[in-house]
C-alpha cells in the first residue's frame, strides 16, 4: 500500500460530510490509476434493500467509488444495525468494540490495495470501549489525516478542536475540506477565511450543496454523480 496517497478521514461531528469526502478522494485517486478501496472502522446504522439485506449506506457509498461489486472485499469489521454512538449500539447486543479486531481487518484490506481510504465514524474520539477510541486506531494505522468541517454555526470551535486533538497524536494534518451541507451558511466565505488562518494545513477546496437532483437520498448511498460533483471541486494533498 502507498501510504502518501492513503488517507484517514475525519470530521468535525457526525453527518458532516465525511463519506461525501472520502467518495470523492477515491475518484479522484482512481483518476490517477490508483486501485484504491475504501475502510470503516465500525457501522451503525443500516437500512433494508429490496432483496431484504440489512446494508450500510457509508459501505455502499465507498463500493460505489471503488467501482467494488457488493460482496466484494470486507470494508467495515463491525456492522451494527443502530444508528447511535458505537460502543453504545455494540453494547446493546452485548458485543465490546476492540481495536485489534479493527486493525486486522485493516491490514487485510491493506495487503490487497495500492491505497486506503480509512473514513473515520462520528467525530474523531468516538469511544470504542472504556480505554480504547477511534483517535487510538487513527495514531496506530498513522495515515495523513484529512479533515472535513461541516460547515454550520459552531463549526470554528468543533475544527479546532478537533485540529489539537489530531496533532497532540503526532499524526499529520494533510488538509482540511469545508462541506457546505444541505443549506448555506449565512457568512460562509468568512467563516472559511477564519478557518484558513488557523488551521495550518492546506485548504483542499469549498464542496457546495449539492444540486437537488443528485441531493442524497434517505436509506441509499450516495450517487456517482453526487461523488463527481464533490470530486469537482477538491483537490488532493499535493
Ligand atoms: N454538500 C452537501 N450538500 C447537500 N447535502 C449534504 C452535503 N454534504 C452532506 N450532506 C447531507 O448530510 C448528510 C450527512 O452526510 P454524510 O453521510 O456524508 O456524513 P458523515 O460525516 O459521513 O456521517 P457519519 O458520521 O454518519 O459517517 C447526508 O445524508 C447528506 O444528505
Ligand atoms: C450513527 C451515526 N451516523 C454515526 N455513524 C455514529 C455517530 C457517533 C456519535 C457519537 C458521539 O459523538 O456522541
Ligand atoms: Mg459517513
Amino acid at each position: 500500500m502507498n501510504t502518501s496517497s492513503s488517507f484517514f478521514v475525519t470530521g468535525t461531528d457526525t453527518e458532516i460530510g465525511k463519506t461525501l469526502v472520502s467518495g470523492a478522494l477515491i475518484l479522484k485517486l482512481r483518476e490517477q490509476n490508483k486501485h484504491v478501496v475504501g475502510f470503516k472502522p465500525v457501522v451503525a446504522g443500516t437500512y433494508l434493500e429490496a432483496n431484504g439485506k440489512l446494508l450500510n449506506e457509508d459501505l455502499e457509498t465507498l463500493r460505489i467509488a471503488s467501482h467494488l461489486s457488493p460482496e466484494e472485499l470486507n470494508l467495515c469489521p463491525y456492522v451494527l444495525d443502530t444508528p447511535a454512538a458505537p460502543h453504545i449500539a455494540a453494547a446493546q447486543l452485548g458485543l465490546q468494540l476492540n481495536l485489534a479486531t479493527i486493525i486486522k481487518a485493516y491490514e487485510l484490506i491493506r495487503a490487497q490495495a495500492e491505497s486506503v481510504v480509512v473514513e473515520g465514524a462520528g467525530g474523531f474520539l468516538i469511544p470504542l470501549n472504556t480505554t480504547e477510541d477511534l483517535s487510538d486506531f487513527a495514531a496506530q494505522i498513522n495515515l495523513p489525516v484529512i479533515l472535513v468541517v461541516g460547515m454550520r454555526l459552531g463549526c470554528i470551535n468543533h475544527a479546532l478542536l478537533t485540529v489539537e486533538a489530531i496533532e497532540s497524536r503526532k499524526l499529520k494534518i494533510a488538509g482540511w475540506i469545508a462541506n457546505s451541507l444541505s443549506s448555506k451558511m449565512d457568512l460562509l466565505e468568512d467563516n472559511i477565511q477564519a478557518l484558513q488562518t488557523r488551521i495550518h494545513a492546506p485548504f483542499l477546496g469549498l464542496i457546495p450543496t449539492l444540486p437537488s437532483e443528485i441531493e442524497k437520498p434517505n436509506n441509499a448511498p450516495y450517487t456517482l454523480a453526487a461523488l463527481q460533483f464533490a470530486a469537482e471541486h477538491i483537490q488532493l494533498p499535493s
